[in-house]
């Protein structure tokens, strides 16, 4: 039955999809289904779309709200999701070139920048580690061939056996090659080719300034991805801020049909017997749809972690959901201060990236981290004239900020803060005489405005787990309800919630029976 016909037959459903959430993977199964014909509604309980990737404006400056280091937007293959989901509905985001995606400063004064040019950065990781020259080229060439197998089909939902059919005929080894690797992390696979203790080190810091975790707990898919995109389709800033990006997926969904209402908080997911139907907002209003999709976080969705109102009743959570919650636990949250500066602090030819770490051993502790952007390196028209915009970040947990009485909370936001200070003023001396405009977020901070459980920046695995095997897909054992996000396979990254927002869309779209037959080229 097509779409109009199964409206026509049920008057009250107005929506084929209600989206729980407009972050960067809500949108885009909003915009992947809507491009296909599909009613869209999307209910955002703040006042702006975008979630962890939005972006808020004070005197003159453009702060990216978080995601800041941008991946997906290249031209060629299939792994530029981003530039794909855009496209999709007619839109398009400018971007500029970074030229470096970070820049390390490690213990003992160790200094190693990422080049967009491999071979630059291969050679500039040799020349640290002359004796493991083999072995570096190996663990990457590694990552290289995980890469060129997502880079040469089009990614759509494994869960759907007639795309695993139509893919597996297009591109046989890259699926076996995908297959091969689904199960491994990217520790076991640096120790094949890796024996120097401080280069594995490395290895970690370089998946832990993404995963927030040691190489180790890394899926190796995913460090495939991060490990060569950056050298192939590159970091790419949107000109106007990160932001930007969801409010052309908003643009092109409103263009398709689909209409986003903001300040609508939804409180409840409405059942009916094991079927999900609709959703209730904070003001009381039910709204229907033949599909629900949450892209607030499993905990929010399902409970677990002393959630108290869980979208779904606690009564009613699939056994699944509680053996996830077993293997999975929440990653910290962040410390984040947002800097408007003087011009002069920040050399000319400095990086956009950087990340900071005194002591191997303070890796994975509280605030033991420091990232650094300066997007306004790229793009100057996020702040005043003469000025730059300094985004820190630091992980943190929110247990750290709880039980303070007001005046201690506060207290502890201006210490943190000047640590985080210091910290920076390692690599640009001076800053803070230039300090012109300073907003501090915390996990609480991260926690009410972004709606996340504990503010946290995704599911991390709570023990060893094999590679990406154990992530859950979108479906759930609830019917007609997808979750989306980076609490779903493959996890944390813009690019990676909007794979989870095209896979969502693919598996809702087979069973409405609105895919296309073909496979995108
Ligand atoms: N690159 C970086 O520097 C960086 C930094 C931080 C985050 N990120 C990335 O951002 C991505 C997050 O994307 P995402 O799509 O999973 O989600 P998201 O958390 O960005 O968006 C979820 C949205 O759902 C809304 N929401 C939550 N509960 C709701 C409810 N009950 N009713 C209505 N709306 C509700 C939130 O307000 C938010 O807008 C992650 O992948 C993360 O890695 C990147
Ligand atoms: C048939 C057969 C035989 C088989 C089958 C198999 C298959 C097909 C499979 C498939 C698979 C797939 C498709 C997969 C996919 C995957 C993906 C897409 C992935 C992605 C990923 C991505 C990522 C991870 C990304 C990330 C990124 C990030 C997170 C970033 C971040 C950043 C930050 C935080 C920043 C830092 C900063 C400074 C320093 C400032």
């Amino acid at each position: 039955m097509n779409l109009d016909k199964m409206r026509q037959n049920n008057k009250e459903i107005s929506w084929d999809a209600i989206v729980i959430g407009s972050g960067i993977g809500g949108l885009v199964t909003a915009t992947q289904l809507a491009s296909k014909g599909a009613q869209v509604l999307v209910l955002e309980r703040y006042m702006i779309p975008g979630g962890s990737s939005g972006a808020f404006h004070r005197n003159g400056y453009t702060f990216d709200v978080g995601a800041s280091m941008i991946f997906g937007f290249g031209e060629k293959g299939y792994t530029n999701l981003l530039t794909r989901a855009l496209s999709a509905i007619g839109e398009k985001c400018e971007t500029i070139p970074d030229p470096v995606q970070l820049a390390y400063h490690l213990p003992g004064g160790a200094e190693v920048s990422v080049s967009r040019n491999y071979d630059q950065f291969i050679s500039s990781l040799t020349s640290l580690f002359p004796h493991e020259e083999k072995g570096i080229k190996a663990f990457y060439k590694v990552c290289w061939e995980v890469f060129n197998c997502l880079d040469s089909m089009p990614l759509l939902s494994i869960e759907d056996p007639a795309y695993l059919a139509k893919v597996f005929f297009k591109a046989p080894l890259s699926c076996l090659g995908l297959a091969r690797w689904l199960p491994f992390n990217v520790g076991e696979v640096a120790r094949r080719h890796i024996k120097d203790q401080q280069l594995l080190r490395f290895i970690d810091i370089e998946c832990f300034c993404w995963s927030v975790m040691p190489a180790d707990k890394t899926p190796m898919i995913n460090a495939g991805m991060v490990f060569s995109d950056r050298h192939a389709g590159g970091i790419n800033y949107p000109k106007g801020g990160v932001g930007v990006i969801s409010e052309k997926l908003v643009k092109g969904l409103e263009k398709n049909g689909g209409k986003v209402l903001y300040k609508s908080r939804v409180v409840k997911i409405i059942l009916e017997g094991n079927k999900a139907i609709g959703v209730k907002l904070a003001n009381g209003e039910q709204i229907y749809a033949r599909t629900i999709i949450s892209n607030a976080t499993r905990w929010d969705t399902f409970g677990g972690e002393d959630v108290k109102e869980p979208l779904i009743e606690q009564s009613k959570t699939p056994s699944a959901e509680l053996k996830w919650r077993n293997r999975y636990q929440t990653s910290p949250s962040f410390l984040s201060i947002h800097l408007g500066v003087k011009k002069d602090c920040i050399p000319n030819d400095s990086h956009c990236h950087h990340l900071i770490l005194e002591e191997w051993d303070q890796m994975e502790k509280e605030q033991g981290v420091a990232f650094i952007s300066i997007p306004t390196l790229l793009d100057q028209s996020l702040a005043p004239k003469d000025h730059h915009i300094i985004h820190a970040f630091t992980p943190s947990s929110i247990i750290e900020w709880k039980s303070l009485t007001p005046s201690e909370y506060v207290a502890k936001k201006e210490l943190d803060c000047e640590r985080l200070l210091s910290k920076i003023e390692k690599v640009f001396p001076n800053l803070k005489p230039s300090i012109t405009h300073k907003e501090i977020g915390t996990p609480k901070s991260h926690r009410r405005f972004l709606g996340r459980h504990k503010g946290s920046y995704g599911p991390i695995p709570a023990m060893r787990l094999p590679g990406l095997l154990p992530m859950p897909f979108n479906s759930t054992a609830i019917k007609g309800l997808f979750l989306v996000g980076d609490s779903c396979f493959p996890g944390q990254g813009l690019n990676a919630v909007a794979f989870s927002g095209f896979a969502c869309a693919h598996k809702i779209g087979a069973e409405l029976g609105i895919n296309p037959w073909s496979l995108p080229e």
